[in-house]
Protein backbone atom coordinates (compact mmCIF):
# COMPACT_ATOMS: atom_id res chain seq x y z
CA UNK A 1 0.00 0.00 0.00
CA UNK A 2 2.55 2.41 0.85
CA UNK A 3 6.43 1.69 0.06
CA UNK A 4 9.21 3.86 0.91
CA UNK A 5 12.59 3.02 -0.24
CA UNK A 6 16.01 4.69 0.82
CA UNK A 7 13.86 7.63 1.92
CA UNK A 8 15.84 10.95 2.95
CA UNK A 9 15.02 14.06 4.24
CA UNK A 10 17.91 16.71 4.59
CA UNK A 11 17.56 20.18 5.96
CA UNK A 12 19.78 22.88 5.82
CA UNK A 13 22.37 20.43 2.97
CA UNK A 14 23.46 18.40 5.74
CA UNK A 15 21.60 17.52 8.67
CA UNK A 16 20.07 14.09 7.85
CA UNK A 17 15.81 14.14 10.05
CA UNK A 18 14.84 11.18 7.94
CA UNK A 19 18.17 8.68 6.64
CA UNK A 20 18.09 5.92 4.72
CA UNK A 21 14.04 5.51 5.42
CA UNK A 22 12.50 2.06 3.43
CA UNK A 23 9.20 0.87 5.02
CA UNK A 24 6.71 -1.56 3.06
CA UNK A 25 3.20 -0.73 5.09
CA UNK A 26 0.73 -3.27 4.12
CA UNK A 27 -3.28 -2.35 3.25
CA UNK A 28 -5.72 -2.44 6.04
CA UNK A 29 -2.84 -2.59 8.93
CA UNK A 30 -2.26 -0.25 11.65
CA UNK A 31 1.37 0.83 11.44
CA UNK A 32 3.26 2.53 14.22
CA UNK A 33 6.44 4.95 14.26
CA UNK A 34 8.01 5.56 17.53
CA UNK A 35 10.53 7.35 18.68
CA UNK A 36 11.79 9.85 21.43
CA UNK A 37 11.66 13.51 20.56
CA UNK A 38 13.64 14.94 17.71
CA UNK A 39 14.05 11.46 15.87
CA UNK A 40 11.88 12.33 13.00
CA UNK A 41 8.49 11.02 12.86
CA UNK A 42 7.13 13.97 12.23
CA UNK A 43 9.36 14.73 9.24
CA UNK A 44 9.09 11.15 7.96
CA UNK A 45 4.73 11.24 7.85
CA UNK A 46 4.92 14.64 6.30
CA UNK A 47 6.86 13.11 3.38
CA UNK A 48 3.91 10.70 3.09
CA UNK A 49 1.66 13.01 1.48
CA UNK A 50 3.88 15.09 0.34
CA UNK A 51 2.95 18.21 3.04
CA UNK A 52 7.35 18.25 2.65
CA UNK A 53 9.14 17.33 -0.44
CA UNK A 54 11.78 14.27 -0.01
CA UNK A 55 15.20 15.18 -0.79
CA UNK A 56 16.26 11.69 -2.47
CA UNK A 57 14.53 8.29 -2.50
CA UNK A 58 10.98 7.06 -3.29
CA UNK A 59 7.30 6.74 -1.77
CA UNK A 60 4.93 4.49 -3.52
CA UNK A 61 1.50 4.57 -2.46
CA UNK A 62 -0.74 2.14 -4.54
CA UNK A 63 1.65 1.38 -6.42
CA UNK A 64 2.28 5.13 -7.87
CA UNK A 65 5.46 7.40 -7.16
CA UNK A 66 4.25 9.79 -5.73
CA UNK A 67 7.54 12.18 -6.65
CA UNK A 68 6.62 11.24 -10.59
CA UNK A 69 2.91 13.16 -10.18
CA UNK A 70 1.81 16.65 -11.87
CA UNK A 71 0.37 18.86 -9.07
CA UNK A 72 -2.90 18.24 -9.68
CA UNK A 73 -2.60 14.71 -9.41
CA UNK A 74 -0.51 15.40 -6.54
CA UNK A 75 -3.75 17.07 -5.26
CA UNK A 76 -6.09 14.75 -6.05
CA UNK A 77 -4.09 11.89 -4.27
CA UNK A 78 -3.90 13.74 -1.16
CA UNK A 79 -7.66 13.81 -1.39
CA UNK A 80 -7.42 10.39 -0.61
CA UNK A 81 -5.04 10.65 2.06
CA UNK A 82 -6.49 12.18 5.46
CA UNK A 83 -3.98 13.65 8.70
CA UNK A 84 -5.05 13.98 12.18
CA UNK A 85 -2.87 16.18 14.54
CA UNK A 86 -1.98 16.95 17.84
CA UNK A 87 -3.44 20.03 18.53
CA UNK A 88 -6.24 19.09 16.27
CA UNK A 89 -5.76 22.12 13.66
CA UNK A 90 -9.67 23.26 13.97
CA UNK A 91 -11.08 26.55 12.57
CA UNK A 92 -11.73 28.62 15.42
CA UNK A 93 -14.38 30.46 13.68
CA UNK A 94 -16.38 27.45 12.41
CA UNK A 95 -18.49 25.07 13.95
CA UNK A 96 -18.35 21.33 14.26
CA UNK A 97 -20.59 20.86 11.08
CA UNK A 98 -18.67 23.45 9.48
CA UNK A 99 -15.19 22.34 10.16
CA UNK A 100 -15.93 18.79 9.10
CA UNK A 101 -17.85 19.94 5.74
CA UNK A 102 -14.00 22.36 5.15
CA UNK A 103 -12.61 19.67 2.62
CA UNK A 104 -15.95 18.79 0.58
CA UNK A 105 -16.89 22.24 0.27
CA UNK A 106 -12.94 23.22 -0.67
CA UNK A 107 -13.84 19.94 -3.62
CA UNK A 108 -16.90 21.65 -4.76
CA UNK A 109 -19.77 19.01 -3.42
CA UNK A 110 -22.94 20.54 -3.35
CA UNK A 111 -24.71 21.80 -0.24
CA UNK A 112 -26.92 19.54 0.36
CA UNK A 113 -24.49 16.43 -0.29
CA UNK A 114 -22.14 17.93 2.55
CA UNK A 115 -24.98 17.96 4.74
CA UNK A 116 -26.09 14.42 3.71
CA UNK A 117 -22.03 13.76 4.91
CA UNK A 118 -21.25 15.53 7.44
CA UNK A 119 -24.38 13.98 9.48
CA UNK A 120 -22.86 10.77 8.93
CA UNK A 121 -19.52 11.50 10.06
CA UNK A 122 -20.99 12.82 12.84
CA UNK A 123 -22.47 9.58 14.00
CA UNK A 124 -19.39 7.61 12.85
CA UNK A 125 -17.26 9.75 15.39
CA UNK A 126 -19.84 9.65 18.05
CA UNK A 127 -21.06 13.63 18.01
CA UNK A 128 -24.50 13.81 16.74
CA UNK A 129 -25.58 16.42 19.41
CA UNK A 130 -22.36 18.79 18.78
CA UNK A 131 -22.94 19.51 15.38
CA UNK A 132 -23.31 23.53 16.23
CA UNK A 133 -21.17 23.60 18.93
CA UNK A 134 -17.60 25.79 17.99
CA UNK A 135 -14.27 24.43 19.13
CA UNK A 136 -14.09 26.26 22.17
CA UNK A 137 -16.73 24.62 23.47
CA UNK A 138 -15.37 21.20 23.25
CA UNK A 139 -13.44 18.81 25.20
CA UNK A 140 -9.69 17.64 23.75
CA UNK A 141 -11.19 14.20 23.01
CA UNK A 142 -14.62 15.80 21.45
CA UNK A 143 -11.91 18.19 19.31
CA UNK A 144 -10.25 15.28 18.24
CA UNK A 145 -13.17 13.21 16.96
CA UNK A 146 -14.60 16.51 14.81
CA UNK A 147 -10.97 16.37 13.52
CA UNK A 148 -11.30 12.79 12.59
CA UNK A 149 -14.17 13.14 10.77
CA UNK A 150 -13.00 16.06 8.97
CA UNK A 151 -10.07 14.08 8.03
CA UNK A 152 -12.13 11.24 6.92
CA UNK A 153 -14.86 13.34 4.85
CA UNK A 154 -13.44 12.26 1.02
CA UNK A 155 -13.79 8.78 1.99
CA UNK A 156 -9.94 8.62 2.10
CA UNK A 157 -8.10 5.10 1.84
CA UNK A 158 -4.97 6.23 4.12
CA UNK A 159 -5.20 7.99 7.72
CA UNK A 160 -1.93 9.35 8.79
CA UNK A 161 -2.22 10.21 12.69
CA UNK A 162 0.60 12.53 13.78
CA UNK A 163 0.89 12.59 18.01
CA UNK A 164 -2.72 12.44 17.71
CA UNK A 165 -3.22 11.63 21.27
CA UNK A 166 -0.67 13.35 22.91
CA UNK A 167 -2.53 16.18 24.20
CA UNK A 168 -4.77 14.42 25.53
CA UNK A 169 -5.55 12.30 29.06
CA UNK A 170 -4.89 8.80 29.48
CA UNK A 171 -8.59 7.51 29.14
CA UNK A 172 -9.73 10.07 26.48
CA UNK A 173 -6.40 8.78 24.64
CA UNK A 174 -7.87 5.05 24.82
CA UNK A 175 -11.19 6.00 23.60
CA UNK A 176 -9.83 7.90 20.76
CA UNK A 177 -7.29 4.74 19.77
CA UNK A 178 -10.62 2.64 20.11
CA UNK A 179 -12.33 4.74 17.59
CA UNK A 180 -9.74 5.06 15.16
CA UNK A 181 -9.25 1.08 14.84
CA UNK A 182 -13.03 0.92 14.85
CA UNK A 183 -12.91 3.10 11.85
CA UNK A 184 -10.39 1.19 10.50
CA UNK A 185 -12.38 -1.94 10.19
CA UNK A 186 -15.03 -0.10 9.33
CA UNK A 187 -13.37 1.76 6.35
CA UNK A 188 -10.88 -0.68 5.48
CA UNK A 189 -8.39 1.93 5.78
CA UNK A 190 -4.68 1.89 6.24
CA UNK A 191 -3.42 4.01 9.32
CA UNK A 192 -0.20 5.48 10.24
CA UNK A 193 0.92 6.70 13.46
CA UNK A 194 3.68 8.55 14.97
CA UNK A 195 3.86 8.53 18.38
CA UNK A 196 6.51 8.61 21.15
CA UNK A 197 4.21 6.37 23.63
CA UNK A 198 5.17 2.80 23.03
CA UNK A 199 1.48 2.17 25.46
CA UNK A 200 0.11 3.72 21.75
CA UNK A 201 1.75 1.52 20.10
CA UNK A 202 0.63 -1.80 22.63
CA UNK A 203 -2.80 -0.56 22.32
CA UNK A 204 -3.58 -0.81 18.42
CA UNK A 205 -1.00 -1.17 16.02
CA UNK A 206 0.19 -4.41 14.01
CA UNK A 207 3.24 -3.30 13.15
CA UNK A 208 5.76 -1.07 14.51
CA UNK A 209 9.00 0.90 13.49
CA UNK A 210 11.41 2.39 16.19
CA UNK A 211 13.13 5.83 14.82
CA UNK A 212 16.49 7.53 16.28
CA UNK A 213 18.22 10.31 14.68
CA UNK A 214 16.06 9.81 11.58
CA UNK A 215 16.55 6.42 10.79
CA UNK A 216 14.91 3.14 11.43
CA UNK A 217 16.73 1.15 13.90
CA UNK A 218 14.13 -2.03 14.19
CA UNK A 219 10.85 -2.59 13.28
CA UNK A 220 8.47 -5.99 13.29
CA UNK A 221 5.04 -7.33 14.72
CA UNK A 222 4.15 -5.02 17.99
CA UNK A 223 4.20 -8.21 20.48
CA UNK A 224 7.57 -9.33 18.83
CA UNK A 225 9.01 -5.94 19.54
CA UNK A 226 7.38 -5.50 22.83
CA UNK A 227 8.87 -9.52 23.74
CA UNK A 228 12.10 -9.09 22.14
CA UNK A 229 13.50 -5.33 22.18
CA UNK A 230 16.80 -5.32 20.77
CA UNK A 231 18.24 -1.84 20.95
CA UNK A 232 18.62 -0.18 23.69
CA UNK A 233 15.96 2.93 22.75
CA UNK A 234 13.46 0.50 21.98
CA UNK A 235 14.10 -1.12 25.63
CA UNK A 236 14.06 2.35 26.98
CA UNK A 237 10.48 3.39 25.41
CA UNK A 238 9.20 -0.41 26.23
CA UNK A 239 10.49 0.46 29.99
CA UNK A 240 8.06 3.68 30.77
CA UNK A 241 4.89 1.82 29.74
CA UNK A 242 2.46 1.68 32.54
CA UNK A 243 1.69 -1.81 33.51
CA UNK A 244 -2.25 -2.41 31.77
CA UNK A 245 -5.40 -2.04 34.16
CA UNK A 246 -6.06 -5.37 36.19
CA UNK A 247 -9.65 -4.49 35.96
CA UNK A 248 -9.30 -4.28 31.94
CA UNK A 249 -7.63 -7.57 31.58
CA UNK A 250 -10.63 -9.94 30.47
CA UNK A 251 -9.71 -13.60 32.27
CA UNK A 252 -11.36 -16.21 30.77
CA UNK A 253 -14.08 -17.71 33.62
CA UNK A 254 -13.48 -21.45 33.54
CA UNK A 255 -16.20 -23.48 35.49
CA UNK A 256 -14.94 -25.42 38.18
CA UNK A 257 -11.76 -22.88 38.50
CA UNK A 258 -10.98 -20.46 40.57
CA UNK A 259 -9.12 -16.99 39.75
CA UNK A 260 -7.34 -15.59 42.37
CA UNK A 261 -5.51 -12.65 43.25
CA UNK A 262 -1.79 -13.91 45.22
CA UNK A 263 -0.60 -10.67 47.23
CA UNK A 264 2.76 -10.81 48.27
CA UNK A 265 5.11 -8.38 50.49
CA UNK A 266 8.48 -8.83 51.39
CA UNK A 267 10.23 -12.02 52.19
CA UNK A 268 7.27 -14.58 50.70
CA UNK A 269 7.90 -12.88 47.42
CA UNK A 270 10.92 -14.63 47.01
CA UNK A 271 9.45 -18.42 48.07
CA UNK A 272 7.92 -20.64 45.87
CA UNK A 273 5.15 -20.53 46.93
CA UNK A 274 3.65 -21.99 43.74
CA UNK A 275 5.23 -24.97 43.21
CA UNK A 276 4.34 -25.45 47.18
CA UNK A 277 0.76 -24.98 46.58
CA UNK A 278 0.73 -27.67 43.56
CA UNK A 279 2.53 -30.51 45.49
CA UNK A 280 1.01 -30.00 48.83
CA UNK A 281 -2.33 -29.63 47.20
CA UNK A 282 -2.17 -31.79 43.91
CA UNK A 283 -4.03 -29.06 41.97
CA UNK A 284 -2.69 -27.39 38.74
CA UNK A 285 -2.06 -23.75 38.69
CA UNK A 286 -2.11 -21.69 35.71
CA UNK A 287 -0.51 -18.25 35.92
CA UNK A 288 -2.72 -15.02 33.85
CA UNK A 289 -1.14 -12.58 34.81
CA UNK A 290 1.52 -11.06 37.48
CA UNK A 291 3.83 -7.69 38.33
CA UNK A 292 6.17 -7.21 40.83
CA UNK A 293 7.84 -4.29 42.14
CA UNK A 294 10.33 -3.16 44.32
CA UNK A 295 8.60 -0.51 47.11
CA UNK A 296 11.30 1.17 49.62
CA UNK A 297 13.47 -1.81 48.83
CA UNK A 298 11.11 -4.18 49.51
CA UNK A 299 9.65 -6.64 47.05
CA UNK A 300 5.58 -6.46 46.44
CA UNK A 301 4.05 -8.01 43.96
CA UNK A 302 0.83 -9.91 42.77
CA UNK A 303 -0.09 -12.70 40.40
CA UNK A 304 -3.42 -13.33 38.93
CA UNK A 305 -4.22 -17.68 39.27
CA UNK A 306 -6.52 -20.26 37.69
CA UNK A 307 -6.58 -22.77 40.57
CA UNK A 308 -7.78 -25.95 39.05
CA UNK A 309 -8.84 -29.37 40.34
CA UNK A 310 -10.67 -30.53 42.98
CA UNK A 311 -12.55 -27.64 44.33
CA UNK A 312 -11.96 -28.96 48.01
CA UNK A 313 -8.77 -28.98 47.39
CA UNK A 314 -8.49 -25.41 45.83
CA UNK A 315 -10.72 -23.65 49.30
CA UNK A 316 -8.05 -25.71 50.86
CA UNK A 317 -5.04 -24.31 48.92
CA UNK A 318 -6.32 -20.55 49.48
CA UNK A 319 -6.63 -21.31 53.24
CA UNK A 320 -2.83 -22.22 53.37
CA UNK A 321 -2.05 -19.17 50.94
CA UNK A 322 -3.35 -17.33 53.70
CA UNK A 323 -1.46 -18.68 56.75
CA UNK A 324 1.90 -18.33 55.05
CA UNK A 325 1.39 -14.39 54.95
CA UNK A 326 0.02 -14.69 51.17
CA UNK A 327 -2.72 -11.73 50.71
CA UNK A 328 -5.46 -14.06 48.61
CA UNK A 329 -8.12 -12.35 47.05
CA UNK A 330 -10.97 -13.99 45.10
CA UNK A 331 -11.81 -12.65 41.71
CA UNK A 332 -13.98 -15.27 40.51
CA UNK A 333 -15.06 -18.49 42.79
CA UNK A 334 -15.81 -20.98 40.21
CA UNK A 335 -19.49 -21.55 40.23
N1 LIG B 1 12.24 22.75 8.85
C1 LIG B 1 13.30 22.27 9.49
N2 LIG B 1 14.52 22.82 9.31
C2 LIG B 1 15.60 22.33 9.94
N3 LIG B 1 15.57 21.26 10.80
C3 LIG B 1 14.39 20.69 11.02
C4 LIG B 1 13.20 21.15 10.39
N4 LIG B 1 12.17 20.36 10.81
C5 LIG B 1 12.69 19.46 11.67
N5 LIG B 1 14.03 19.65 11.79
C6 LIG B 1 14.93 18.85 12.63
O1 LIG B 1 14.80 17.49 12.27
C7 LIG B 1 14.90 16.66 13.43
C8 LIG B 1 13.70 15.77 13.49
O2 LIG B 1 12.54 16.55 13.80
P1 LIG B 1 11.08 15.94 13.81
O3 LIG B 1 10.14 17.02 14.19
O4 LIG B 1 10.84 15.21 12.55
O5 LIG B 1 11.23 14.87 15.00
P2 LIG B 1 10.13 14.13 15.82
O6 LIG B 1 10.60 12.74 16.01
O7 LIG B 1 8.80 14.30 15.17
O8 LIG B 1 10.19 14.87 17.21
P3 LIG B 1 9.01 15.50 18.07
O9 LIG B 1 8.23 14.33 18.59
O10 LIG B 1 9.73 16.26 19.14
O11 LIG B 1 8.24 16.39 17.15
C9 LIG B 1 15.03 17.59 14.62
O12 LIG B 1 16.39 17.64 15.01
C10 LIG B 1 14.56 18.92 14.09
O13 LIG B 1 15.22 20.00 14.73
Amino acid sequence: MIVLEKVNKVYNDTFYAVKDVSLDIEKGEIFGIIGLSGAGKSSLIRLFNGLEEMTSGKIKIEGVNISELSKKDLLNKRKKIGMIFQHFNLLKSRTVKENIGFPLEIDGWKKKDIEKRVEELLLLVELEDKGDFYPCQLSGGQKQRVAIARALANNPKILLSDEATSALDPKTTKSILKLIKDIQKKMDLTVVLITHQMEVIREICDRVAVMSRGEVIESGKTYEIFLNPKSDITKELISYVPLQEEEEIKYIKKPGNKIVKLMFLGAVAGDPILSKAVKNFGLDINVLSGAMDLLSGMVIGHLIVELMGDMEKQNKAITWFQSVDVGVEVIYNGI
